[in-house]
């Protein structure tokens, strides 16, 4: 959410509304945005799916679904028919144009009503395969054809690799431009992913340092503790690179690596994370197994109960060669980022729920003041994604009342820890309504992310020996560990050992 003013009126139709997604995100993040007093007196929202409800009966699962996951209560009925009294609800299959129809109906009788431009807004919360069909039907049955602005909001996953992407792509923009097509990865959406920006060009103190002189190696890591969970039909045949590095890791690594964009304008942010996509060094077939470690969690104990394999989950074959965790070693071949090691990792069943990035600095000097017996800790930038919101910087420094003993300290911030921020979806969704693209990805970023995944996932796919195994529960397999051992590196914070002094923010002398 980069600006906070109220949007004009419109109408939203979220195919799926019947589906998971509307219910844990959708319906919250509107409400969330109610709430906020951000959204126009004017807006309607269409629930499309094909089990058969009434409105009534949508309604009510929109407020199970806003008691369940919103971060604001309802405060008193007369609010929540306020609210609710924008929600319609048909049952359609998507192949049916009579369904299109009817949802023309009802968006034109709300138009009809209110002397303003009529902006209508498309989320298509189905799968994938369907996404064609839908935009050519919008197409068809005038439904796209709005006296404002008309926008799709498409999830990932944008295609199974690079051919299937721009065919969908070219069916897609059949109906829709380019700045007409929001595409969601939620981490964009992401207090702390959108503070990167913020932390990098608004600090005289990092931008001198941002760059191969001072920077020893950046670590990516975004670490879950759930498994497959209910989704073994889509997770079996994607894999964690598809799922997970394709766009939410890759989305990361471009936040801290591009260079300062002309203006803070979408065009211009937009152009700068290409560019880095565009200096990702590609490997060679023979390279790929020295720089990427794949991995499948083994049955292991978490929080002390057993968990089974991922071979053992509901809907997961028995000899399933799906990787649950990827880790890789990317340069980013520019003359900012010359050499400088990237590494980046994602699993599920891991030790700890977590999403992190880590800029280690260069060491001081070996053997010279402070470092002469070149014990010294290394300053790190760590920016705190999930569960904390935040960031610290660890330095090194006297300790108290001790002959010259110096310990690593750290200065901290909180980013959520005095109020709930936003929801990724809430920014999102937010943004897609007032036409600030950001935090979207542009089909270049996704055509050159399938192409930087594509040779790597031939190649495995070629190889079943490439594939490791780790404990549930872990961090992962040894050879993500001998990734950057080999660079004389480690994962942060198994490998500091620090348990450095915390000052806060607002202990600061200049607060
Ligand atoms: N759930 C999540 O957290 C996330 C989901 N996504 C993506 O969002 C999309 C939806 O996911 P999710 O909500 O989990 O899926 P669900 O399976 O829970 O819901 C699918 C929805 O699509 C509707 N639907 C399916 N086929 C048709 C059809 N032929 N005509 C009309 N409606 C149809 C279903 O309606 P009905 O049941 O009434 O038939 C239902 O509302 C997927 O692309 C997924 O990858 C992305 C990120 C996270
Ligand atoms: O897109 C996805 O992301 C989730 C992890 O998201 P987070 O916000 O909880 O970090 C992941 O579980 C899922 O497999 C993937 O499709």
């Amino acid at each position: 959410m980069t600006q906070t003013r109220m949007a004009d009126p419109f109408s939203l139709v979220i195919f799926g509304a019947t589906g998971d997604l509307a219910k844990r995100k959708l319906f919250p993040a509107m409400f969330n945005l109610f709430k906020s007093r951000i959204l126009p007196d004017h807006f309607l929202i269409v629930g499309v799916g094909r089990s058969i409800r009434t409105v009534d009966a949508f309604r009510q699962a929109v407020r199970n679904s806003v008691e369940n996951y919103s971060r604001f209560q309802i405060d008193s009925e007369a609010e929540w028919s306020e609210f609710v009294r924008h929600f319609q609800y048909t049952s359609s299959d998507i192949h049916d144009d009579q369904g299109y129809r009817e949802m023309k109906g009802i968006i034109e009788e709300h138009e009809k009503q209110l002397e303003v431009t009529f902006n209508r807004l498309f989320y298509l919360a189905i799968a994938p395969g369907l996404f064609a069909t839908v935009s050519q039907k919008l197409k068809a049955s005038g439904l796209a054809a709005a006296n404002g602005y008309k926008r799709l909001i498409i999830e990932k996953p944008i295609g199974h690799d690079y051919e299937s992407a721009r065919e969908l792509n070219k069916q897609i923009k059949r109906t829709f431009e380019e700045e007409e097509i929001y595409r969601i990865d939620h981490y964009l959406g992401k207090e702390m992913i959108q503070n990167i920006e913020v932390i990098r060009f608004a600090n005289s103190l990092f931008e001198p340092l941002w760059n191969h002189r001072y920077i020893e190696s950046v670590q990516i890591t975004a670490s879950e503790t759930v498994g497959v969970e209910e989704r073994a039909n889509y997770y079996d045949r994607a894999g964690a690179l598809r799922d997970m590095v394709q766009n939410h890791l890759l989305q990361m690594l471009m936040m801290v690596c591009m260079e300062p964009p002309s203006r803070l304008k979408t065009e211009a942010i937009h152009d700068e994370k290409i560019k880095v996509l565009r200096s990702l060094r590609r490997y060679g077939e023979d390279e790929v197994g020295k720089y990427f470690v794949r991995a499948q969690y083994r049955e292991g104990k978490m929080n002390g109960k057993r968990v089974p394999a991922y071979r053992d989950e509901p809907g997961i074959d028995k000899n399933s060669m799906t990787e649950t965790f990827v880790a890789a070693k990317l340069y980013v071949d520019n003359l900012r980022w010359a050499e400088v090691p990237f590494y980046i990792r994602t699993g599920k069943r891991m030790a700890e729920k977590v999403t992190k990035i880590i800029v280690q600095f260069k060491d001081m000097p070996k053997n010279l003041y402070f470092n002469r017996d070149n014990d010294l800790k290394p300053n790190i930038l760590e920016i705190s994604i999930h569960p904390e919101e935040g960031i610290k910087l660890f330095l090194n420094a006297k300790k108290p009342g001790t002959d010259n003993q110096i310990t690593p300290i750290a200065m901290e911030y909180c980013n959520n820890c005095e109020e709930e921020t936003p929801e990724a979806y809430e920014s999102l969704i937010y943004d897609a309504i007032i036409g600030d693209q950001t935090y979207f990805t542009h089909w270049a970023e996704v055509a050159l992310a399938w192409k930087f995944i594509d040779p790597v996932r031939r190649l495995w796919d070629q190889d079943p020996q490439s594939l490791q195994f780790y404990d549930s529960g872990t961090w992962g397999p040894k050879k993500a560990h001998e990734l950057l051992a080999q660079e004389g590196h480690g994962w942060w914070p198994q490998y500091s050992g620090a348990q450095p002094e915390i000052i806060k923010a607002n202990e600061l002398p200049f607060k």
